[in-house]
């Protein structure tokens, strides 16, 4: 399904395509992969990989001035997804007040150099822009030179296989500090080359394409070539974006916004785990980066005390109308939900939760009831009839791409011959001295007065909005009857 709709509302392609025709009447390069049919219309052929080169060069050419060469062979950027992202870091730059001299960092810029071009001439920023990859250096490095912008983007050759991204480019530049950083990182782990990609020799044996010859598979939608240091890195882009948070840890404020595109929906919720172990310290937060069929996310942190990410949370609060005085009776319920409470004035507060303890009240006390009253039949709870053996890694256990401090393996021993028993393990590990365990949700609620009532609007300032909903439901449940 199309999601054009929810590309960012300052995107000019988000109501308004690509016209191919008028494209193909200006530009005699792109007529060549446009087809007239009957009825007066222009087709364009996406799968063909030369096809949409052409049209990323024709819509930089038009739409920003921007005279870029692409090679075959290596990715080409789709061009309004990547302006959906330099918009996202926009809205948090403008939001956070900063709107001059702007300075960011493109981590693995590619051939295109496409985010610190449209950066630049778009947007007026300055741009590091860096590559592991020399030939792609090079040719960035022609296109950053062809249109005359050597002013605003210094582009620098990288070694990729030193751990680290960002320590060494920002440390040789002393006394720089960046306002934002920004990456595309390769997705793909080593292992996943046959899957997903095979070798398309007859451009060099370092390519690869995404229309496999295979019966299982459809011939993708718009065909992608691409060289392996774009597709693959060890440990796939998780691997990749926690050496970007790792660096982040020691850099700290000398970049104020550390953002990253991620390209598979698994990888966000190991990455905000990682980044929530720096408890207090960092703000977190992703937006999704739609455009065409393809859906991405951005995830972006920061160190910085003074920087907002949750103004582009464009969820409308979540509200409820409650008899007055609500703010009372909210915080009471809050405080029997185990929730805890900071009063930010006399018409807002703060709730946090540890846990989940607004579902399943029915079981919950029913499960009290059963320990706490005088039920003729009680669970014996000091006798069993099952023993339990783990064999866990070694390692602190928190993290979940590595076994690690994970079970290696668990098993349930019944003392009864052929009586079989469920086996259900979960593990908890002490945090190291000191940290205290962060919120699983953190809620700002803000109570206004109306003439017979008073709304109550809820917003999240992190955690899952589906803990929100259904917190803001079991109240409404509670309070509104
Ligand atoms: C998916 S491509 C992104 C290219 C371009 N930014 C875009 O969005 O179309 C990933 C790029 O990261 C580069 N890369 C890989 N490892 C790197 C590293 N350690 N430091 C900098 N760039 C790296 C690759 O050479 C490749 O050009």
């Amino acid at each position: 399904m199309s999601q054009k709709n929810e590309m960012h509302p300052r995107n000019p392609y988000k109501n308004k395509p690509p016209d191919f025709k008028a494209l193909a009447i200006e530009y005699p390069e792109f007529r060549k992969f446009c087809h007239y049919v009957s009825n007066g219309k222009v087709l364009f052929d996406f799968k063909k990989d030369a096809a949409v080169r052409c049209l990323t060069q024709t819509l930089l050419k038009k739409d920003f001035r921007l005279n870029v060469e692409l090679p075959t062979g290596h990715l080409v950027p789709r061009v309004p997804q990547k302006l959906n992202y330099c918009l996202l870091i926009d809205d948090i730059l403008k939001a956070n007040e900063i709107t001059k001299n702007v300075v960011g960092i493109d981590i693995g810029t590619g051939t295109s150099c496409i985010h610190a071009l449209i950066g630049a001439r778009h947007f007026g920023w300055k741009f590091v822009a860096t590559d592991g990859d020399e030939k792609s250096v090079q040719v960035a490095h022609d296109n950053v030179a062809r249109n005359d912008m050597n002013d605003s983007i210094c582009v620098v050759h990288v070694n990729p296989a030193v751990k680290t991204v960002l320590i060494d480019v920002i440390n040789s530049m002393q006394d720089s500090d960046f306002s934002f950083c920004m990456c595309n990182p390769p997705f793909f782990e080593k292992s996943e080359q046959n899957d997903r990609f095979c070798e398309e020799p007859s451009v060099s044996q370092d390519t690869y394409t995404n229309n496999l010859s295979s019966e299982v598979r459809s011939a993708p939608h718009s065909e992608t070539i691409a060289s392996s240091a774009e597709l693959y890195v060890d440990g796939g882009e998780i691997a990749f974006v926690n050496r970007i948070i790792d660096d982040s840890v020691c850099l700290r404020d000398r970049v104020k916004i550390y953002t990253t595109m991620i390209g598979r929906k698994s990888s966000l919720k190991p990455l905000q785990q990682r980044l929530q172990r720096f408890g207090e310290d960092v703000k977190f937060m992703v937006h999704p980066l739609n455009q065409g069929k393809t859906k991405r996310w951005m995830l972006a942190w920061t160190f910085a005390k003074s920087i907002s990410l949750t103004t582009l949370i464009k969820d409308r609060p979540v509200s409820l109308q409650l008899p007055k005085p609500a703010i009372m009776r909210i915080m009471q319920e809050i405080s029997r939900l185990d929730g805890r409470l900071t009063q930010e004035s006399s018409s807002v507060i703060v709730a946090e939760f540890k846990s989940v303890t607004w579902t399943n009240q029915r079981a919950r006390k029913k499960a009290n009831a059963l320990l706490l009253g005088n039920l003729t039949k009680r669970p014996k709870w000091d006798t069993s009839n099952v023993a339990c053996e783990a064999n866990m890694g070694v390692g602190d256990g928190r993290d979940s791409f590595s076994d690690a401090g994970n079970f290696v393996e668990s098993k349930s021993i019944s003392t009864f011959k052929e009586f079989t028993v469920d086996n259900a393990t979960q593990a908890y590990f002490p945090l190291p001295p000191g940290e205290t365990p962060r919120p699983i949700v953190r809620i700002r609620i803000n109570v206004n007065s109306e003439n017979l009532f008073d709304v109550v609007s809820f917003d999240l300032i992190f955690g899952s909005k589906q803990h929100l909903h259904q917190l803001v439901q079991y109240l409404k449940n509670l309070l509104c009857r």
